[in-house]
């Protein structure tokens, strides 16, 4: 189990945070992508919930902050960008550089070899790195995350600027990853692809959570399907098309966007009253995010507007694919940048700027409050 809570970042004082009270929980067996555009704050949600930058908030791997990890190898395996393509020396062989990081993380070299065939990398294994493409880099890069075998895999935009061929394995092989109890957190900018490899999707914008929902939900309410149609004869077809029932709008110069009526309907509809198509494809469309402001209880509405920072951990989390309880932690489970135990809230001064979120100085018990 992840449970982000509370994650801020503030790059330079006075301006915007990269991201504002960020809180999500990944359970075991799923798939929950952080979906956004560009600048929207994933990248940043990662490295906070790994702690490679200073802020609020904490994420806890089944109850322990990224620090306070053992093994954090065995638990967290990361794909970040800059895990490619400068990882490794140029000069070294794909298989040198993964057994070399095997005996770091004291598994042995056969595990690197079976990395290779499992991430398709066995054909090029005596390749120098330097002469690997973007897709081989990419998978490498997982091939190291996967090592020690963790139960959860934080991938920031595993896909991006992969091939269609290369980003169609990753997908199937995030998809399956769970099964087997993992957890996995992903991010990316494509609503097409979080519908695909969502089990929970977290759209950030601005920084800021807008939505939080089922895959079931983020499919009914964002994903929108429609047919696109490029012509010379548009506003002839548009007619007939609304005289079918479907919804049409203008898409471009000689285009239209319709929904309410298939592909099939719309070309067969199209060649009986001869009118010439240049262009017929599905396509799906992303509707904006709704808003999701947390409701403020009644009995403090009135309040001004305040941040509060979580003081106490949630109870520890089992991951799932151990079924033996965690150890007790002898360090105490509190990220070092939040005050000591005993005090349950801490408020301070105005919400930043973004987020029509507010949360209350009220008592917190347990990370629901978090997430509401
Ligand atoms: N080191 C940094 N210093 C200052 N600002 C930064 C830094 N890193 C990121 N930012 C800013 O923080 C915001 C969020 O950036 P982030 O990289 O997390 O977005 P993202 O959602 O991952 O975007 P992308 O999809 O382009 O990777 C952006 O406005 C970005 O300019």
């Amino acid at each position: 189990m992840i449970q982000a809570i509370g994650l801020t970042k503030v790059y330079q004082r006075g301006r915007r945070p990269a991201l504002l009270d960020l809180g999500f929980e990944a359970g075991p067996g799923t798939v929950t992508v952080l979906l956004g555009p560009e600048g929207a704050g994933k990248t940043t949600a990662l490295r906070r919930m790994l702690e490679l930058e200073r802020g609020e908030g904490v994420t806890l791997f089944d109850g322990r902050s990224y620090r306070r990890l053992r093994r954090p190898e065995r638990e967290v395996g990361v794909v970040l960008p800059t895990a490619y393509p400068s990882s490794g020396s140029p000069g070294r062989t794909a298989r040198g550089h993964l057994r070399m990081l095997a005996a770091a993380v004291g598994v042995p070299p056969r595990r690197a070899d079976e990395l290779l065939e499992q991430t398709r990398l066995a054909t090029v294994a005596g390749h120098r790195l330097r002469s690997f493409s973007p897709g081989m880099s990419r998978r490498l890069a997982l091939a190291v995350a996967l090592l020690a075998d963790p139960g959860a895999l934080l991938l920031d935009a595993p896909t991006e600027r992969l091939s269609p061929r290369n980003a169609e394995w990753l997908q199937a092989f995030v998809r399956a990853f769970p099964a087997g109890g993992g957890t996995v957190v992903v991010t990316t900018r494509s609503p097409q692809e979080a519908a695909l490899l969502a089990d929970r999707v977290v759209t950030l914008d601005d920084g800021c959570v807008v939505a939080d929902q089922s895959v079931d939900d983020f499919r009914r309410t964002r994903l929108h399907p429609e047919v696109a149609v490029r012509g010379p004869q548009m506003a002839r077809l548009a007619d007939l098309l609304v005289t079918q029932g479907a919804e049409v709008r203008r898409d471009g110069g000689a285009g239209l966007a319709v929904s309410g009526l298939g592909r099939t309907e719309i070309g067969e509809l199209a060649y009986r009253s001869g009118i010439l198509l240049h262009e017929l494809a599905d396509r799906v469309v992303e509707q904006p995010a709704p808003r999701v402001p947390r409701i403020a209880p009644a009995r403090t509405a009135a309040l001004p507007a305040v941040r509060v920072r979580r003081t106490a951990a949630p109870a520890p989390a089992t991951s799932g694919r151990e079924p033996v309880p965690a150890p007790a932690d002898p360090a105490p489970t509190l990220a070092p940048d939040l005050p000591e135990p005993g005090r349950q809230t801490q408020v301070l001064p105005a919400v930043q700027p973004g987020c029509d979120t507010v949360l209350l100085p009220a008592p917190l018990t347990g990370p629901d409050h978090w997430n509401g």
